[in-house]
This record gives structure tokens, C-alpha cells and sequence, in this order.
């Protein structure tokens, strides 16, 4: 069976050509390769002689939903383009007015997809598991299963995704990256796309005499937005342990009891999006325990989200150095060898893998320390501005790294004394 390829395109926006034009040119383009390895792009640099794709292609991303990391031989590949353009005005605030204190509270965050600030966001993100593959295929059943007209009374299915885990490992970022890639994907039936985020941290941080109002109103404007059945629409509630808090507080009287009603309503209000078929609803929560049982079994898929593992560190930590190098930090530009190379080596120690085996030594050790995604794509950062000399080559910056992850288990190991 031919493997599926997908063929993100960014058009860019001065072009006027045809998606059907912007097609047949990337196909010639890519009738030179013989091989391309899933979750690479191609930008300018590497079609800087081909003046047409310059003058309308920004960017061409490769993905299959099977394999993430070895090369595909393109012969073997059915070939699926996506063309698109990427939305460049960034994301729009929507304040909401708590009339009796005259307060004013950043209710949501709307953006048009797909968006120019989430491009490459899904490459960025590393798992061990088939997480990213995995959620994004429950969405396009779910998809599918509308699009079917499937009794939703004998197969049930909400379009609620769940995403729980420790801080900084990526999930609110996945569900970005999710929205991006499902704008992109879906786009021949929605030609149009948004992602809402809306702030229940910020809307029950603190009690509002007007909470249950605020929320009336901001699910109206959801509701006006999905009205568009041409408009696929993405809701993303972060931290949504904070509705089981506000529960919680309320029942225990520290808080006024109308704020659970507050609460249910915003869980009665996202059950009511399941009626939209173009809206999918995305939850984030730091502690599984606390989110509300009612809400758990709404949500369809349920995800552990962890740290990095030594073999996604690696290749977190890879990708930071060759961007570092690419950008003349670090210099000279020199190879460093992926885990599957690494590996089929059987990590033998030789002049061309030196760095690679050292920089593995550095990722294993972050990962036994179950050191956050969010940490370890600080680290680069620390170790330039903190451990390593003015002028730094490969090696050196390795060594940088090193000492900085050191600093930063002795700063973690001060605060937990
Ligand atoms: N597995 C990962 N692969 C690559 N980058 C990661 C990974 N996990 C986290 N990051 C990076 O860490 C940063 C923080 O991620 P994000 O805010 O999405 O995490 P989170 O789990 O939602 O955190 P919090 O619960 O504290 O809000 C992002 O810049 C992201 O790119």
C-alpha cells in the first residue's frame, strides 16, 4: 500500500496564482528528489534557483501520519497538497466589562488560521509516542463521522479533546499546533478557520459579580462564530482545573455559590458546541485530579502529556544546536548525527560522532531528571549567554550546555530544600 504523503505549501501572500498552478510546480520540484524525510521543510534557500517556486512559494513541509523521522522514497508515495496562505495579523483580544466593578477581563483570545506565529509549531513538538499522530487522526474521525451523518446516540462522540500533564510539556502548544494543522488539512470543506482561546484561569482567578453573565456573553460570540458552517472552529480551554477549583472554593463557601453556577455553565456551554459539526473543543489541565469528573467524561480522548524522553530530549536538543548553527551562533556549521543514525552505529565512539554522543549524554541526563520540554529548550539559551565563550564552536557549546543543565538541577534541587 502507498504510503500517505501530505505536502504542506505556503503560497506567499503577494501571489495570485492558482493552488492548482502553485501544485504542478512543486510537483516538478519535487520530481528531483528521490527521498524526503518526513516533518523536513524546504524554504528558500533550497529552491533559490528555481525562480518561479520563488516567486510563489514560501515554504514546503512534509509530513506522512505513519512515520515521522525516516526518509520515504517518493515513488512509493501517494501525494496529498495542502496550499495555503498563512494569516499574518496575529491574535485579537476580546475584553469583557464586569459592569458593578469596572473591571476589565481578557475573556478570549481569537485568531485566524492558519496563522503565521503557529508555522512549524507541530514540527517543533517531540514525543516519543504517536501523540501528535494520534490526536490528530481522533479529529479527523470525528470528521469523518459527521461528515457520514453517523447517529451520534449509537456511536457517541463529542469533538472534546483532552490534554493533561505536568507544566511546560508542551500541551497548550499541541493544541496550537492541532488547530493549525487541521485548518491546513480541512481546509477543501472549511475554507476558513479560527481559534478561540478562551482564559478560565482569568475569568475565575478572582470572582466577578458579573461571572455568569460573562460568560453568557462570551458563549454567544462563540455561538456567532460557528454559526459560519463554512468556518471551522477550534475552542481551547487552558488550565481547566481552574472550573473544578472555583467548584470547589464555592462549596466550601469561599467563594459565592452563584460561581458554580458560573462554571456549570461554561460545561453546559461546551457541551452544546458537539451540536456544531465545524466545532472541536481542546482542554489543557496540570493536574488530572483536579478537573471536574463531569467534565472528564465528556471529553473523548484523553492524553498523558509527560516529559521529554532521552530519545525526544536528543532530538529537542539537536534541533537547537543545528539552529544554532544555521544562524552563525555557534560556528563552524558542523554534522551532527540524528538517533537513527547514532544508533545504527551502535553509538561507536569516531571523530564524526564525538558531539553527537556527547550531546546524547546531555539529553539522557535532562531526561532522567524529567526535565520539562519548556527547560530544555531554555537550556541552549543559558548555556550561551551563561557558560560559553564569545566565539563558540560545536564542542564548546556541547560542554556549555552540559554545565548549564548542571546549574539548573543544583537551582532546582535549592528551591525543593
Ligand atoms: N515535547 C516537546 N517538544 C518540543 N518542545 C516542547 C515539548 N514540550 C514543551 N516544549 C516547549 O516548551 C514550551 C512550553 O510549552 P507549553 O506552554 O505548550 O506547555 P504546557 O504543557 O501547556 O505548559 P503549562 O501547563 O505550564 O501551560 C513551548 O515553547 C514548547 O515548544
Amino acid at each position: 500500500m502507498a504510503i500517505l504523503l501530505h505536502v504542506e505549501v505556503v503560497q506567499r501572500r503577494q501571489s495570485r496564482a492558482s493552488k492548482e498552478y502553485i501544485k504542478d510546480l512543486v510537483h516538478t520540484f519535487l520530481a528531483n528528489f528521490v527521498s524526503l524525510t518526513p516533518g523536513a521543510s524546504l524554504t528558500d534557500d533550497d529552491f533559490y534557483e528555481n525562480q518561479e517556486l520563488m516567486e510563489h512559494v514560501q515554504c514546503i513541509t512534509f509530513c506522512d501520519v505513519e512515520n515521522d523521522s525516516s526518509a520515504v522514497v517518493l515513488t512509493e508515495c501517494e501525494i496529498k497538497y495542502h496550499i495555503y496562505t498563512l494569516d499574518t495579523f496575529g491574535a485579537e483580544t476580546d475584553t469583557m466589562m464586569d459592569s458593578a466593578s469596572g473591571e476589565e477581563i481578557a475573556a478570549a483570545e481569537v485568531c485566524a488560521l492558519p496563522a503565521e506565529q503557529f508555522h512549524g509549531l507541530w514540527e517543533s513538538l517531540v514525543y516519543d509516542s504517536k501523540l501528535k499522530e494520534d490526536t490528530l487522526r481522533f479529529v479527523e474521525t470525528a470528521f469523518e463521522f459527521s461528515d457520514r451523518n453517523v447517529d451520534s446516540n449509537i456511536i457517541s462522540w463529542n469533538r472534546v479533546v483532552l490534554l493533561h500533564g505536568p507544566p511546560g510539556t508542551g500541551k497548550t502548544s499541541l493544541c496550537r499546533a492541532l488547530a493549525q494543522k487541521l485548518a491546513i488539512r480541512l481546509s477543501h470543506k472549511f475554507p476558513r478557520a479560527r481559534l478561540l482561546e478562551i482564559n478560565a484561569h482569568g475569568l475565575f482567578s478572582k470572582w466577578f459579580s458579573e461571572s455568569g453573565k460573562l460568560v453568557a456573553k462570551l458563549f454567544d460570540r462563540i455561538r456567532e462564530i460557528v454559526e459560519d458552517k463554512r468556518l471551522f472552529a477550534c475552542i481551547l480551554v487552558d488550565e481547566i482545573e481552574s472550573l473544578a477549583h472555583t467548584r470547589r472554593a464555592a462549596i466550601a463557601g469561599l467563594e459565592p455559590s452563584d460561581s458554580i453556577r458560573a462554571v456549570n455553565a461554561i460545561l453546559t456551554q461546551l457541551d452544546r458546541l458537539k451540536h456544531h459539526p465545524n466545532a472541536l473543543v481542546l482542554t489543557t489541565s496540570n493536574v488530572t485530579g483536579a478537573i471536574d469528573v463531569a467534565f472528564v467524561d465528556r471529553a473523548d480522548i484523553k492524553r498523558l502529556v509527560g516529559p521529554p524522553s532521552d530519545r525526544a530530549a536528543y532530538k529537542i536538543l539537536h534541533g537547537c544546536c543545528c539552529e544554532l548553527m544555521n544562524r552563525g551562533v555557534v560556528v563552524p556549521k558542523e554534522t551532527l548525527l540524528t538517533l537513527h543514525v547514532l544508533e545504527a552505529s551502535r553509538f561507536a565512539d569516531s571523530e564524526g560522532s564525538r558531539a553527537s554522543l556527547q550531546l546524547r549524554e546531555v539529553a539522557m541526563e535532562a531526561a532522567a531528571a524529567n526535565m520539562s520540554g519548556r527547560a530544555l529548550r531554555r537550556l541552549p539559551f543559558l548555556a550561551k549567554a551563561l557558560h560559553a565563550p564569545a566565539q563558540v564552536n560545536l564542542i564548546q557549546f556541547i560542554d556549555a550546555l552540559n554545565l548549564a543543565l548542571k546549574q539548573y538541577l543544583s537551582d532546582i534541587q535549592d528551591l525543593n530544600d
